[in-house]
């Protein structure tokens, strides 16, 4: 599709419904855990730890073999009694640089904060990180990014700011965030880029897309921290490309607007325990 503005072309692509279909594959029978990808979750500091357990329930309740989280050590107990899938890790364990080197996914930001232990973990992540490993930067991650004016030139990266934190890393007001100009913008960091708001833009090296789905019973804190475990249970369990980060971020939206046919609000939690079934009736076909 090509959208016409009053000053600017560029051509976005709708994600179809029918990606999902595509991506969501079942189960193959000869499988164990491995299979379906290791992922870890860094986030969560003594305020936010609700991002960090948002976020590995996600990857959980979507598929992801294997989850761990890095996190502030008081969010152990509330996360082990949410979430006992989850395997945990202090964030300021000298052995977590050892753990990020074992896992596909790493998704770093949600509820870390911007504190200077977070600023640390940050630096010491992005250091760390192999070049056949995916890497999510989301929420506090990427407002220490434009503060510090970190450099990454992680080639496997995921972004998902939403529009001021777009605004802080690109230096485009929101009201200036025209898809050309966060095209523009997104070209000059590695990866995909995925601009939130009510209709999600994703730039990736090669295409832009929109998402045409979504309600305002999303706007809710968390339903971010949401989208990050599920694109890193994806990437997990079905690789990192463009259709697999377009599909995450539709189904995210697809179930929200499911639930909201009889919910005037979708709580994250809410849309994290209809991710099994929904995977299920995408892998079957029927939705
Ligand atoms: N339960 C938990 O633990 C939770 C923890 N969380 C964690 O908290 C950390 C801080 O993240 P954050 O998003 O809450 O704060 P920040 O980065 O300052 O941005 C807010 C500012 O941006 C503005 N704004 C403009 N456009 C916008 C848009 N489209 N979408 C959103 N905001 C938009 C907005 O404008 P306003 O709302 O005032 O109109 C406001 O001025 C981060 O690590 C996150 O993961 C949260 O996930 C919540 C649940
Ligand atoms: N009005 C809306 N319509 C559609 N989607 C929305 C709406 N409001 C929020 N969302 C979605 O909810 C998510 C909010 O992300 P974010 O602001 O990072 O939340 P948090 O950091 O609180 O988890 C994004 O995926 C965004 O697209
Ligand atoms: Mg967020």
């Amino acid at each position: 599709m090509v959208r016409y503005n009053a000053d600017e072309v560029i051509a976005v692509k709708k994600i179809s419904a029918s990606l999902i279909n595509r991506v969501i594959q079942p189960r193959p029978q000869e499988s164990h855990k491995g299979t379906f990808g290791r992922v870890l979750v860094i986030g969560g500091n003594a305020q936010f730890g609700g991002a960090a357990i948002m976020a590995a329930s996600a990857a959980v309740y979507c598929g992801a073999g294997l989850v761990s989280v890095a996190t502030a050590p008081v969010n152990r107990s509330a996360l082990h009694a949410r979430l006992p899938e989850a395997m945990i890790i202090p964030y300021d364990d000298p052995q977590l640089m050892a753990l990020i080197r074992t896992v596909d996914v790493v998704a770093i930001g949600p509820g870390l904060g911007t504190d200077e232990l977070a600023a640390s973990i940050l630096s010491h992540t992005l250091k760390t990180v192999k070049d056949s490993q995916a890497l999510i930067i989301d929420g506090s991650a990427i407002t220490l990014i434009a503060e510090h004016q970190l450099t990454v030139s992680h080639a496997r990266t995921v972004w998902t700011p939403h529009q001021m934190e777009w605004q802080r890393l690109s230096g485009i007001a929101v009201r200036d965030q025209t898809p050309l100009a966060n095209q523009t913008a997104a070209t000059k960091l590695p990866g995909t880029v995925i601009v939130k708001s009510h209709r999600t833009e994703l730039f990736t090296p090669t295409a832009s897309y929109e998402n045409p789905v979504g309600t305002p019973a999303m706007a809710t804190g968390g339903m971010g921290d949401t989208l990050v475990g599920m694109l890193a249970g994806f990437i997990a369990q079905f690789g990192l490309s463009d259709d697999v980060v377009s599909a995450a971020v539709y189904a995210h939206s697809a179930i929200a607007e499911e639930l909201a046919k009889t919910n005037y609000v979708v709580l994250p939690s809410m849309l994290i325990q209809q991710l099994p079934n929904y995977m299920q009736r995408a892998a079957a076909a029927q939705v």
